[in-house]
C-alpha cells in the first residue's frame, strides 16, 4: 500500500479551502495554510471558514495552520492558492523556507502583476528543480466544496507530478484531466476573468442573450489568437482551461469577475463594486497583463481592451459598446487559424 500523501495547501480563502477540504476528502494528508493566525485557529475549532465559505462544513480530517515554515518542511507536495498580487510574494517565501517537497502546484489565474510574467515562469526562477504544476478549469469553490460534480485539469511539464496532484485531487464528484501544456491552461485561467467581465457588462445592461453569446465566442477567439501567438495549444483552450472556464464564468452568477461587470453596467463605480464583492476580482489586475502580452506580441484583441478601458475608468461600458460596435467588418476568422 503506497503512503498517503501529505500536501499543504497554502491560502485560506474560498478556493483554498474548497480544493483543501477536497483533498482531506480524498484521504491526502492535507494542511491549510493562512495567514491569519486567529482565523486558522476559529477554522479549527468550528470546522467552518466564517468569512470565505460560511455555509459549508469543513472535512473532520483537514488541519489548520499559520505556521508556514512547518507546513513547508512537513509535506510532499504544495498547493498554492492566492490571488495573484500575492503569489510572488508567497513565493519567495516558500523558498527561503528550504523543504524536501519535489513538486509545487498552483491553482492561482492571473499574471505576476506588473510584469505579466506567467506563474510558472516566477516559479521556475524562483524554486528550480521543483517540479510544477498548474490547476485550472471550471470550478466555483462553492460547488466543490459542496460535493457537486465537477472537472479540472492539471497540466505540468513533468507528467509524473500532473498525476501525482490529480490522483489526490480525483474522486467521486470530481474528475482531474492531465495535460503538458502549461502555458495554455494558465492563459486561458487568466482571459476568461478579463472577459466574464465584459459578459456582465452586457447583461448588467439588459442587452440580451444574443449578445452574451456573441462576447463570449468572440472572447474565445481573442483566447485563442493570444494564446496560438505566445505557443500555447489550442486544444487547451478549446478545453477545461479555456472555453469550459470561460462559459462558467460568463454565465455563472457566482462569478466575482462577472458579478464585477454586471455592476458596473448597471452603472455602479468600480471601487464601490469591487468592496460589495469583498473578496479577489483578478480580472481588475490581469486586464493590464493581457494587454501587455498582446501588444508585445501585436496580437489585437477588442474586447479585452474595452474592458480594460472601462477598468480604468477611461471610458464608460455604453461607450466600450459603442466603440466595440462600432468596429470594421471583417472575416469571422484569419485565412489560417488557429
Ligand atoms: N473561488 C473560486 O471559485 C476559484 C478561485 N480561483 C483562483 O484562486 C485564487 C484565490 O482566489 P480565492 O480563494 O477565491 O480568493 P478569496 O478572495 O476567496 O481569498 C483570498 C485569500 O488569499 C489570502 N491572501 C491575500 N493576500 C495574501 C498574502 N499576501 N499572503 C497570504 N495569503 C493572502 C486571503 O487572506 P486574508 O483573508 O487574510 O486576506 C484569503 O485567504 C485566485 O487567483 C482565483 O482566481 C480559481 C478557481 C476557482
Ligand atoms: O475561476 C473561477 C471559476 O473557475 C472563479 O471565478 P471568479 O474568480 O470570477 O469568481
Amino acid at each position: 500500500m503506497t503512503a498517503q500523501a501529505r500536501v499543504a495547501v497554502l491560502g485560506a480563502g474560498s478556493w483554498g479551502t474548497a480544493l483543501a477540504a477536497l483533498l482531506a476528502r480524498h484521504g491526502a494528508l492535507t494542511t491549510l495554510w493562512g495567514r491569519d493566525a486567529a482565523a486558522m485557529r476559529a477554522m479549527a475549532q468550528t470546522r467552518r471558514n466564517r468569512r470565505y465559505l460560511p455555509d459549508s462544513e469543513l472535512p473532520a480530517e483537514l488541519a489548520y495552520s499559520s505556521d508556514l515554515a512547518a507546513c513547508v518542511r512537513d509535506a510532499d507536495w504544495l498547493l498554492v492558492v492566492t490571488p495573484s498580487h500575492a503569489f510572488g510574494e508567497l513565493i519567495d517565501a516558500i523558498a527561503a523556507c528550504g523543504g524536501r517537497y519535489d513538486g509545487i502546484a498552483w491553482a492561482t489565474k492571473g499574471f505576476e502583476p506588473g510584469t505579466g510574467r506567467f506563474l510558472h515562469e516566477r516559479v521556475e526562477e524562483t524554486l528550480p528543480g521543483k517540479a510544477g504544476a498548474v490547476v485550472t478549469g471550471p470550478s466555483f469553490a462553492r460547488e466543490v466544496v459542496d460535493g457537486l460534480p465537477t472537472a479540472v485539469t492539471v497540466h505540468s511539464e513533468s507528467p509524473w507530478f500532473a498525476q501525482r496532484v490529480a490522483d489526490s485531487l480525483h474522486g467521486p464528484a470530481f474528475r482531474a484531466y492531465t495535460g503538458t501544456d502549461v502555458l495554455g491552461a494558465e492563459l486561458g485561467g487568466a482571459m476568461k476573468n478579463v472577459l466574464a467581465v465584459a459578459t456582465g457588462v452586457a447583461d448588467g445592461m439588459n442587452l440580451g442573450l444574443n449578445a452574451r453569446a456573441g462576447l463570449i465566442t468572440r472572447g474565445l477567439n481573442e483566447m485563442l489568437r493570444l494564446g496560438v501567438a505566445l505557443g500555447a495549444r489550442a486544444e487547451t483552450l478549446m478545453g477545461l482551461a479555456g472555453l469550459g472556464d470561460l462559459v462558467l464564468t460568463c454565465t455563472g452568477d457566482l462569478s466575482r469577475n462577472r458579478r464585477l461587470g454586471l455592476a458596473l453596467g448597471r452603472g455602479v463605480s468600480l471601487r464601490q463594486a469591487v468592496a460589495d464583492i469583498g473578496q479577489v476580482v483578478e480580472s481588475v489586475q490581469t486586464v493590464d497583463e493581457v494587454m501587455r502580452l498582446a501588444d508585445r506580441h501585436g496580437v489585437e484583441l477588442p474586447i479585452a481592451r474595452h474592458v480594460q478601458r472601462v477598468l480604468h475608468e477611461e471610458i464608460t461600458p455604453t461607450e466600450g459598446l459603442r466603440l466595440l460596435l462600432a468596429r470594421e467588418q471583417k472575416p469571422e476568422y484569419p485565412e489560417h487559424f488557429p
